[in-house]
């Protein structure tokens, strides 16, 4: 908090000078805070035209200045056309610098935009410069070093050329330094992160790639942070200890779901400027067990049926990148099973809202604020039998056949589905919403879906239930495969299922579905999760309420 000496101190001018700004006269100034420049009106205009215009006034937060530079002959980072432009404009006004910012355009987007300004001398320019990078050096929680991990087949397998022609350029503009790794196997990341890398050195890890790519980085950072400070992750119980270093993500994969739930876009810029400006964005992760032995983080999707399925048909279709999920889903969609199971869960208290009180999760999130009591963590740790003692709002258990079940942890807004699976999930309030879509008609389970891309509530459906859980248990019951309606007509090749037929019938691969584990497949059926609240932080900020345009 600062006090009001405090505050008047920053808003003491640092500097203010008359400067030259596209051909017009402008009064710039430089306080902690802002950078502000006016034009400035000439007498004899405003008097020969009788009118006197209001001068336009621009205002930058230093906090969102990328960078300042002198206009320089040669710019490596500028294309051929621009820097002969530069070298034209640098001839006319020799002491010139340029002032790099965050400027916010349409859906989310940010775009790093320019601003030339001409001193009156050299040493002005200078001082302009300097003072200004003083005050971006205050900001600490910038990154100044950067390890990049860039998966090449990712996506459309542009990894490489997004970084290197979007996201380059703008790091450097900013100052930041960037060891790049190319991987050139699945889980080279994770392994690196894990055992090898020297992560004293940087301020941050960036992967280029899909939410494979973010779970290889999750999985590499988080067990890096358990095995330093000694906590055993197969311990479902394990509380474990929060990651320091910030992940930031470079959008370059086939959904991007994780990038779109905490920028709101999936776009390369965009991202590289929340992690120019040290954007932090603290976020939960699910831990998934199997019998107390430990297999996967995940911090989007747990799905099981649905989702499992399309998620294990199109990894066979790889080839045809993010198209491979739309094919996958309308097969699976065509197959319609469902899977006998007993679900239990915890949930959570009361003042962490509900999936359906649309209250979105958004920059500045106040549930994901709220402070966890020590009843509430009390509550949590305890195991089913003795949670009863604890409170009267304890573990719940219901059976039955379900086409899906979904743990989200975040909304999953995605290009696909711009709200996502749960609207109103939120991104660090240390629960999920658990979704279980029973058994029911192909009409009414696309009903469901179309729901997902629109602006109707796709939990209002009979056959839809969500809870939001802190901790949650799945039991596959039946171990034969469950046919549906005509088992007469059955195809005679497993896993064969023909399209364009309603009627048709699919046999179910196995008699358990897996699990979609942030797009990885989980080989088990039964498992046990927790949601850890806040265990790792995002180079982001949740996404803006209102678009503010400077
Ligand atoms: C009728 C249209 C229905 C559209 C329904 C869209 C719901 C989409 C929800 C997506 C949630 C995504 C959660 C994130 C998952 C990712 O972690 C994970 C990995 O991502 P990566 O490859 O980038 O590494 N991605 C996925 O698992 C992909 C899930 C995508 C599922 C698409 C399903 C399409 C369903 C189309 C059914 C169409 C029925 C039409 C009948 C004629
Ligand atoms: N060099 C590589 N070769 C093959 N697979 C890789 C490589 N680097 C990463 N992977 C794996 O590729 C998978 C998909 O990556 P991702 O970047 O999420 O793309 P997509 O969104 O298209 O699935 C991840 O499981 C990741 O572990
Ligand atoms: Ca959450």
């Amino acid at each position: 908090m600062t006090g009001p000496a405090e505050d008047t101190k920053s808003q003491l001018t640092l500097l203010s000078s008359k400067l030259l700004h596209q051909h017009q006269a402008v009064e710039a100034a430089l306080n902690r805070h802002v950078f502000v420049w006016k034009e400035i009106e000439e007498k004899s205009q405003k008097r020969s035209s009788g009118i006197s215009k209001t001068s336009r006034s621009h205002i930058v937060q230093v906090s969102e200045i990328v960078g300042i530079h002198k206009v320089e002959d040669e710019d490596h980072t500028k294309s051929k056309w621009d820097q002969k432009k530069t070298l034209q404009f640098s001839q006319l006004f020799p002491n010139a610098f340029t002032v790099f910012y965050v400027k916010r355009t349409k859906n989310h987007r940010w775009r790093c935009n320019e601003a030339t300004f001409s001193c009156s001398s050299a040493e002005l320019c200078e001082q302009w410069i300097q003072v200004t990078r003083e005050q971006l050096s205050l900001l600490t929680n910038r990154p100044k070093r950067l390890l990049v991990y860039i998966n090449p087949f990712g996506g459309k397998r542009r990894g490489k050329r997004i970084y290197e022609e979007k996201v380059a350029p703008v790091f450097q503009q900013a100052g930041i330094s960037a060891d790049v790794i190319v991987t050139e196997r699945a889980n080279h990341a994770r392994d690196h992160l894990t055992t090898e890398a020297n992560l004293q050195q940087y301020d941050g890890v960036v992967c280029v790639g899909g939410d494979g790519m973010f779970s290889e980085i999750l999985h590499g950072l988080v067990a890096r942070t358990q095995n330093d400070n000694k906590v055993d992750q197969n311990r479902p119980d394990a509380e474990l200890k929060p990651c320091m270093l910030r992940i930031g993500i470079i959008p370059a994969g086939s959904t991007d779901c994780i990038c779109f739930a905490t920028v709101g876009t999936n776009d390369p810029v965009t991202s590289a400027l929340h992690i120019i400006i040290g954007d932090s964005q603290p976020m939960d992760v699910c831990s998934v067990h199997h019998n107390d032995v430990f297999l996967r983080y995940s911090v989007s999707l747990l799905g099981y049926g649905f989702y499992g399925d399309v998620l294990a048909d199109s990894e066979k279709k790889r080839w045809l990148g993010p198209a491979r999920y739309d094919l996958s889903g309308v097969k699976a969609f065509l197959c319609h099973n469902y899977y006998k199971g007993t679900v239990s869960f915890l949930p959570a208290e009361d003042n962490l809202g509900h999936p359906r009180d649309k209250l979105q999760c958004r920059f500045g999130c106040s549930i994901c604020q709220h402070k966890q009591s020590s009843k509430d963590k009390l509550r949590e740790t305890a195991d089913e039998e003795t949670a009863a003692e604890v409170s009267s709002s304890s573990w719940k258990v219901i059976c039955g056949k379900f086409i899906a079940i979904n743990a989200a942890n975040m909304s999953c807004a995605c290009p696909r589905s711009p709200k996502g699976l749960s609207p109103s999930a939120h991104l660090a309030d240390g629960t999920a919403d658990l979704i279980l879509v029973r058994k029911c008609s192909r009409l009414d389970f696309f009903r469901h879906l179309l729901r997902h891309t629109n602006t109707d509530d796709q939990f209002d459906h009979s056959f839809v239930e969500v809870h939001r859980v802190r901790k949650f248990h799945f039991e596959p019951l039946d171990p034969q495969p469950l046919l549906l309606e005509n088992q007469s007509e059955l195809p005679k090749k497993p896993g064969f299922c023909p399209l364009g037929s309603a009627q048709t019938t699919c046999i179910p691969s196995a008699a358990h579905s897996s699990w979609n584990c942030d797009g990885e497949i989980l080989h088990h059926a039964a498992i046990q999760v927790s949601v850890h609240r806040q265990l790792i932080r995002l180079f982001a900020r949740g996404i803006e309420e209102q678009q503010q345009r400077v």
